[in-house]
């Protein structure tokens, strides 16, 4: 594997993230009420919760895409600003879609912020060649425009550009939405057997409880703007502190027949047969909001 450019010492107590009392609307609309989470170091967090309950704006506003209303966020220690461009260059953000420009080709997706650095012309060269193998896209495809790629390509590519500049923590909304069953599966596999080889923090949104599952140390349940429950998987199991967190873990549960915890789930699409409610469309249901 390829040794991370990564400098910061092996182990740091501080949480990456303290988020305290944040509120956010947009007009007159409440999307988050005094949210507070902390996010450790080189873990994988998970924000779960229905659609429109507001992980993505939540994760806007941890790297400063939105400016809070209320309350505050820090960045390893650092308050996070809109627009601070120093702290985002250590935050690999994957937006939801991938955001690829299809103007550009692979290489100048993946490489734009490296790009907008003035990074040398032979640094960026070994960069790309580095992520590409270690996120498996075949480097002759790297002059090819997105539209030329497949849906897990482009994926890739988006991998790519998150981790060009070897950010500290690594920031992904619904990284797996557009792909089929088969790419999303191996690119799964892919990427969690990557976040352990990086080691590096990871923050995911998703709206499915079992993708949630195969990726957390911590899970975030989100409801409506607030956070229901956080912890590891096998504690809102054991221990729900509302009847939404049983609701929305028995709504991604497989069949009786194929019983097991969402903890002890390994592969997020081996549990749901197929009338087996999965996916956005259930949660929403399930929510009711
Ligand atoms: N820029 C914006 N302007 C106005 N409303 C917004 C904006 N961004 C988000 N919202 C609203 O805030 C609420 C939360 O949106 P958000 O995208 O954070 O939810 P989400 O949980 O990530 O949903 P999904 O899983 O569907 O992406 C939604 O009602 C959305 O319409």
């Amino acid at each position: 594997m390829t040794p991370s450019l990564d400098t910061r010492p092996a182990f740091d107590a501080r949480p990456v993230f303290d988020i305290r009392g944040v509120t956010k609307s947009f007009g007159a609309t409440a999307v988050l009420h005094g949210v507070s989470l902390t996010v450790p170091v080189a873990g994988t967090t998970v924000l779960v919760g229905p659609s429109g309950c507001g992980k993505s704006t939540l994760l806007r506003l941890m790297m400063g895409l939105e400016g809070a209303d209320g309350g505050t966020v820090t960045f390893e220690g650092d308050p996070v600003t809109a627009g601070d461009l120093a702290l985002r260059r250590r935050m690999g953000y994957m937006v939801q879609g991938g955001g690829l420009f299809p103007h550009l080709t692979a290489a100048g997706n993946a490489a734009l912020m490296a790009r907008f650095l003035r990074w040398p012309r032979d640094r960026i060269a070994a960069r790309l060649a580095e992520l590409s193998a270690l996120c498996r896209f075949p480097s002759d495809l790297l002059s090819r425009r997105p539209a030329a790629l497949s849906g897990g390509q482009r994926q890739r590519v988006a991998i790519m550009r998150a981790l060009m500049l070897d950010p500290h923590v690594i920031l992904l909304d619904e990284p797996f939405g557009a792909l089929d069953t088969l790419v999303r599966h191996d690119l799964q596999d892919e990427l969690k057997a990557l976040f352990a080889d990086l080691g590096k923090t990871v923050v995911l949104v998703t709206h499915d409880m079992t993708e949630a599952a195969f990726f957390a140390d911590q899970v975030v349940l989100m409801r409506a703007g607030r956070i229901i429950q956080s912890g590891p998987v096998a504690a809102l199991v054991d221990t729900p502190k509302d009847p939404f967190v049983t609701r929305f873990l028995t709504a991604h549960r497989p069949r009786p027949d194929q019983q097991t915890r969402p903890d002890q789930q390994t592969r997020p699409d081996q549990k749901a047969g197929p009338d087996q409610p999965t996916g956005p469309d259930q949660s929403r249901r399930e929510d009711g909001a």
